[in-house]
């Protein structure tokens, strides 16, 4: 009989060697890939079953063509054959809008900030590296689960990673944490999702009474602080945005005295943010609702540990997977005050659930459910489906909400007053047999029910559409191909090998 271990034992030798000729040890190569060391080392040994997903991580951590498979420049694609029936448990992991923000916020911590249970997606990665580049210790716990951070005395601005900045819109969190601490800095303009045009005018507008002017040119921000004179400022957000919102508290958290925020967003993120901040020694009344008085007492320093609540979007992804595949799944850990008006909607559109009692989040404050799925004859709601900043219908749950209403009967309207170009995406559903029409940029007619058929499509530029269009392809019968999957990532956790584990058939390829 041939040994079916061996191929895995030579491929272990080639970690191993190529490891130590880049002198790292099995530790530092595990934070890297975001693994723990003990994997490390049994995959060197060849007692780990290896994946492409890991094997390329490892490749890239390595900078190695010996474990490269195929070519790095190659984008990675996903087949599904879809149509089957998902069944078991899967637990929410925490928010990738929370860890940005709490990146961006451990800038205000002269000491230690660890934040546990962070997700290892690269929207972290990307501010980690903007973050190292300036100076900022971050290191990774070797089971890859939490951060900590610990920010130099002074910031290096002449060697911020400027393409890893362009790629992310949430350096524009930078700014907030920044003014106080430095009167002229200089922040790439920002980047992210193919969504539309998304200004930062409401962000220059909100930091303005905090001292800040920004001049935009050839692709920089460039940024001049006045001095805080400690008097007590009201700021009136011109949107509720969760960002804006973010930044104007990190500003507000800086300086020494009372600042009050009005039109800010309560949103789950905006939370998390206020929560770290309190351990700080930050005073903050109003949590949860649109109006922060937050009391500042200068430089903040403070050994802390927090832990970021789980992500009502990722949950609200993987009950779409049970809906429309017609399974019984329970999704545990759902941040259940982020999902009641999602919740409410389903149930009216004929979705038969159950949830658990409630217990509370590492972080002491979320309340959170498990929620059990059950296969249901969905109709079409009366009224459209429209997302308002919290407490309403998540903005982010819109294109989940438009897989759904395809396997709904009747017609649905999907409203996206917020983003320019983000409902086009979706239309992309018809591919796989959906009958969605746009009827301008912001509106799309849903008629169900679907019959889904396997199909191939591009993966839009952008992460919800493109796990909403994954997950009707779970529903899909027939093999379907999503091209071009890297963009998932940005904001998922092995989210094709969590589904796996519930069932679906997804194999991740390169050309
Ligand atoms: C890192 C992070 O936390 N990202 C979230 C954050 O992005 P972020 O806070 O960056 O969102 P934006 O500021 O870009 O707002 C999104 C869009 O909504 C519009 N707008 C927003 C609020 C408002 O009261 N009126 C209004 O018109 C904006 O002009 C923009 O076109 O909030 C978005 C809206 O919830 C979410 O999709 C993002 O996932
Ligand atoms: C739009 C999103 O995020 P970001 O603000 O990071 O682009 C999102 O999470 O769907």
């Amino acid at each position: 009989m041939s040994d079916t271990t061996a191929p895995l034992r030579q491929i272990g030798a080639l970690i191993r060697s190529t490891r130590q000729s880049k002198q790292l040890t099995q530790a530092q190569l595990a934070e890297r890939v975001g693994t723990s060391q003990s994997a490390i080392n049994r995959i060197e040994q060849g007692g780990q079953n290896l994946g492409l997903d890991l094997l390329t991580r490892i490749g890239s951590a390595l900078e190695s063509d010996i474990v490269t498979v195929g070519d790095q420049r190659r984008a990675s694609h996903i087949r599904v054959h879809g149509g089957r029936q998902l069944s078991g448990t899967i637990e929410v992991r925490s928010s990738k809008n929370a860890a940005v923000a709490l990146l961006c916020a451990s800038l205000l911590n002269r000491g230690r900030t660890t934040l546990h249970g962070i997700a290892r997606i690269v929207e972290v990665d990307r501010i980690i590296d903007v973050l190292r580049s300036l100076g900022v210790q971050v290191d990774w716990s070797e089971d890859g689960a939490d951060v900590t951070i610990q920010v130099p005395e002074r910031l290096d601005f002449d060697h911020l990673d400027e393409a890893a900045g362009r790629r992310t819109r949430s350096v524009l969190m930078f700014l907030g944490p920044l003014l106080g601490q430095h009167t002229r800095f200089a922040l790439p303009y920002a980047g992210g999702c193919d969504l539309g045009t998304r200004t930062v005018e409401p962000h220059l507008i909100a930091l303005r009474p905090f001292g800040l002017e920004v001049e935009a040119t050839t692709g920089w921000y460039q940024a001049t602080v006045a001095e805080d004179t400690g008097a007590e400022l009201t700021v009136v957000l011109t949107e509720r945005g969760d960002t804006v919102t973010e930044n104007a508290i990190m500003a507000a958290a800086a300086r020494r005295g009372v600042t009050t925020i009005r039109n800010a967003s309560p949103n789950y993120m905006v939370q998390d943010l206020c929560f770290y901040l309190e351990k700080l020694g930050v005073g903050i009344e109003g949590i949860g609702t649109t109006t922060l008085r937050i009391t500042g007492s200068g430089p903040l320093d403070a050994d802390v540990d927090y832990w970021p609540s789980e992500d009502p979007i990722e949950a609200m992804s993987l009950l779409t997977a049970g809906i429309v595949t017609q399974s019984e799944i329970t999704v545990t850990r759902v941040p259940i005050e982020f999902m009641e008006i999602e919740l409410a909607t389903l149930s009216e559109m004929g979705l038969r659930s159950s949830r658990s009692t409630e217990y509370a989040a590492e972080n002491g404050r979320t309340r959170l459910v498990d929620v059990t799925v059950y296969p249901s004859e969905l109709r079409a709601p009366i009224d459209k489906i429209h997302p308002m900043p919290f407490p309403g219908l998540n903005i982010d749950n819109l294109p989940f909400f438009t897989v759904i209403a395809a396997t709904a009967t009747g017609s649905t309207l999907i409203h996206d007053w917020v983003y320019e170009g983000r409902s086009i995406h979706l239309t992309d559903l018809t591919r796989l047999g959906a009958n969605v029409r746009l009827r301008d940029p912001h509106r799309l007619d849903v008629e169900g029910p679907t019959r889904w058929s396997g199909a191939e499509v591009n993966c839009p530029p952008a992460l919800r559409p493109a796990v909403a269009i994954l997950l009707a392809m779970l529903a899909a019968k027939g093999t379907s191909v999503l091209r071009n999957v890297d963009i998932i990532a940005r904001g998922y956790e092995q989210l094709q090998e969590r589904l796996i584990s519930l069932g679906a058939d997804i194999e991740t390829f390169k050309d």
